[in-house]
């Protein structure tokens, strides 16, 4: 749901994130809005000093993060970007700035500091309009504002202060700590913005893109600034500011700055409406003409750094020169467009990052550096027995898909540490580890796709070529054919459904339901979350003898006693009885026809009000991950994705109706469907 119509103006336009900060795009993308993420190379080392007031020292910072991307791209993307947005959060505290504490005596020093203190958080955010002109340059148009909340601690006893340091939580938080997580304990009060103190002042920006993009009338200097030569402090100084009449406010005594510093801006006029999921909607019968067929490709979320970089300077060539040593003399003769060829360029790169990401983690690189963090590539390579040139070349390759950061190091060497994607997900022991799912891809998933294109001409899964095994029963024969590779695709599993599970557990209200079925529900983690999300409900993990005899590897150390496990076959054998089913991640792996047998079963075994809750990654002609899932399935099985009103043709066959989808914004959507 786009709930400011000015975001959906963006649609369309190649929107950029200038920042690293998963707070930053996790408020940006709840709005709907698509943006690529290009995490800045600007160190954020502008002397404080030169600063009358601390808001300009964010708003300035903010400006080289989003300039500096903005310079970047057309070089190392080949692609300019319409729209980049920088933002920088600061905590001042006595007239000091607070930034990201180094270490942990810090952010003990800053915590102390704002203990039992009313503080302020100032965020200063840059959005950088890029226009590229008749001659081929580059035009940069900046709109500039802060946004400042005040925040009151507790009086924060030493015990504590320690606590909350030694989780960890400060270390990449302004001010040492995350109001949005365990941070909010130390917090008694908070008058203004609270998403400006996560990091990104959510409603002002909507209005501030209102001005740019709807003031009618707002004539401004048509001051068109120097382009890419300019580094960015002349640039910035050059800059006209025309303060926007229809926004003005009085600026000495506004917490926020509305001035609209921007030199000129250009009209963006018509714009499709950005895509949209409702959060609950029902899924019409045949004939629904839904806009799911659209295809709009969208912008993946690329994050590059660059290792090597030093403060952003003006590169010595022109920008427009080094355009045209990158990409030739082609654009002289109307050669392919560069976002065209960026793009052409990312999808052939893309199963290198995905093999780069694979051999990390099966080196175990992310356990290491979690361990060990600020390792060189030397020591890495010693630890992960490893040359240092290959060690070297995947670090790298790894920060340029944002999963390392790494510095300089005092002794002048690159070291390396996780980024927060590698800390959330790559750690075997995170709590949403991928780490299973990720060995499944690269051990059985990568060697069926080498077969691609025999499974697009057969219509048929690739086992026996890959694996030189004919697989006669999908499961028995190929994923559960061996102790190991069966508990590598258990790992898989339960590593998605450990990411996914409640999402999908409270798509819906399911108080109803008192008991569940969950038919192929493998290690139980769905229906832990469902006994977690629903303390009536009790679950039955119904799946192959094969798999229940392992799953107690899975389960959690205090598992609830109301998920149970019961060996059979779904196409075979009586069904327990339940009031709802549960086919997560089942459906997929099989052809309609073999679809119509499970839920005739279903049907057999429900009473009225019964229900069958479908978890799938649901094809909408836009999400690429579904279609690439459905080629997936095509690789691995006898099945494919489906879309929403695939599932509800298959479902009224069988007596169900009232279709309902959730699209939960992760890897799967849900469905419940119930007994008429
Ligand atoms: C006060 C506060 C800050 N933050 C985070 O602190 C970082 C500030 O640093 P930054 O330099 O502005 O951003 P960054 O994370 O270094 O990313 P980048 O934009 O690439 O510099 C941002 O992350 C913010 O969310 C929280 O998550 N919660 C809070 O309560």
């Amino acid at each position: 749901m786009v709930l400011n119509p000015v975001i959906s103006k963006l649609a369309g336009k190649l929107v950029v994130l200038a920042s690293a900060s998963p707070r930053r795009m996790e408020i940006l993308r709840n709005t709907g809005l698509r943006f690529e993420v290009v995490p800045s190379w600007f160190k954020e080392t502008l002397d404080k000093e030169k600063f009358k007031a601390p808001y300009e020292y964010a708003v300035e910072t903010a400006k080289h993060k989003a300039l500096e991307v903005a310079k970047r791209m057309p070089l190392n993307h080949l692609k300019t970007p319409d729209v980049v947005i920088g933002a920088d959060t600061i905590v001042a505290v006595d007239g000091t700035i607070l930034e990201k504490p180094v270490d942990k005596n810090d952010a003990y020093r800053m915590l102390s500091r704002l203990s039992g203190k009313e503080h302020s958080v100032y965020t200063g955010v840059v959005i950088v309009l890029c226009h590229e002109n008749e001659n081929k340059s580059v035009d940069y148009r900046l709109i500039d504002f802060y946004e400042e909340t005040k925040v009151k601690f507790a009086d924060l006893s030493e015990s504590m202060l320690w606590e909350y340091i030694d989780s960890g939580e400060p270390m990449d938080k302004a001010g040492g700590y995350g109001i949005q997580a365990l941070g909010g304990m130390l917090v008694e009060r908070v008058h203004g913005d609270f998403l400006n103190v996560v990091g990104f002042p959510l409603n002002h920006f909507c209005k501030q893109l209102d001005i740019v993009f709807n003031t009618s009338g707002l004539l401004l200097s048509q001051e068109i600034l120097a382009h890419s030569e300019t580094n960015v402090s002349s640039l910035a100084s050059s800059r006209i500011q025309q303060p926007n009449p229809a926004a003005m406010t009085s600026p000495d005594t506004s917490a926020k700055s509305d001035l609209l510093k921007a030199s000129c801006f250009h009209q963006t006029h018509g714009s499709q409406t950005s895509p949209s999921a409702s959060p609950v909607h029902k899924v019409k019968k045949n004939g629904d003409n839904s806009k799911e067929d659209e295809h709009t490709w969208p912008l993946g979320n690329s994050c590059s750094t660059n290792p090597a970089a030093e403060n952003t300077t003006a590169p010595s060539l022109s920008s427009r020169e080094q355009l045209t040593e990158v990409i030739g003399t082609q654009r002289e003769d109307n050669g392919p467009q560069k976002d065209d060829l960026q793009r052409i360029i990312e999808l052939m790169d893309g199963f290198k990052a995905s093999k780069a990401l694979f051999t990390a983690s099966r080196l175990g690189v992310f356990d290491l550096l979690q361990s060990r963090p600020e390792l060189d590539a030397a020591q890495v390579a010693q630890e992960i027995k490893a040359s240092v040139k290959g060690t070297q070349c995947l670090l790298d390759a790894c920060v340029s898909l944002g999963l390392l950061r790494s510095r300089e190091s005092s002794c002048q060497k690159r070291v390396y540490m996780n980024a927060a994607l590698a800390q959330g997900f790559l750690l075997s022991d995170a709590p949403h580890s991928l780490g299973g799912y990720i060995q499944h891809c690269d051990q059985t998933v990568w060697p069926l796709f080498t077969h691609l294109e025999c499974a697009v001409r057969d219509g048929t899964h690739q086992h026996e070529k890959a694996f030189g095994k004919k697989a006669n029963d999908l499961f028995q024969d190929t994923l559960y054919n061996n102790q190991d590779i069966k508990l590598r695709f258990m790992s898989a599993m339960h590593s998605i459904a450990k990411v996914t599970g409640r999402a999908v557990a409270t798509a819906f209200d399911l108080s109803r339901f008192k008991t569940a079925c969950d038919l192929g529900g493998c290690t139980g983690a769905l229906a832990h979350e469902l006994t977690k999300a629903h303390p009536e409900m009790r679950v039955t993990v119904f799946d192959l003898p094969t798999v229940v005899e392992m799953s107690g590897r899975f389960s959690p150390q205090h598992s609830e006693n109301r998920v149970s496990f019961l060996a059979g076959d779904f196409f075979e054998d009586e069904l327990p009885k339940a009031d709802l089913y549960i086919l997560a991640r089942i459906l997929h792996d099989w052809p309609d026809e073999k679809v119509h047998v499970l839920l005739r079963r279903i049907a057999d075994s429900c009473t009225s009000g019964s229900a069958v809750l479908i978890a799938e990654t649901m094809l909408d002609g836009r999400k690429p991950h579904a279609a690439l899932q459905s080629l997936n399935m095509l690789v691995q099985t006898e099945g494919m994705e489906r879309r929403e009103r695939q599932f509800a043709d298959l479902l009224c066959q069988h007596g169900f109706g009232d279709v309902q989808v959730v699209h939960t914004g992760n890897f799967l959507d849900a469905l419940i469907a119930f007994k008429m």
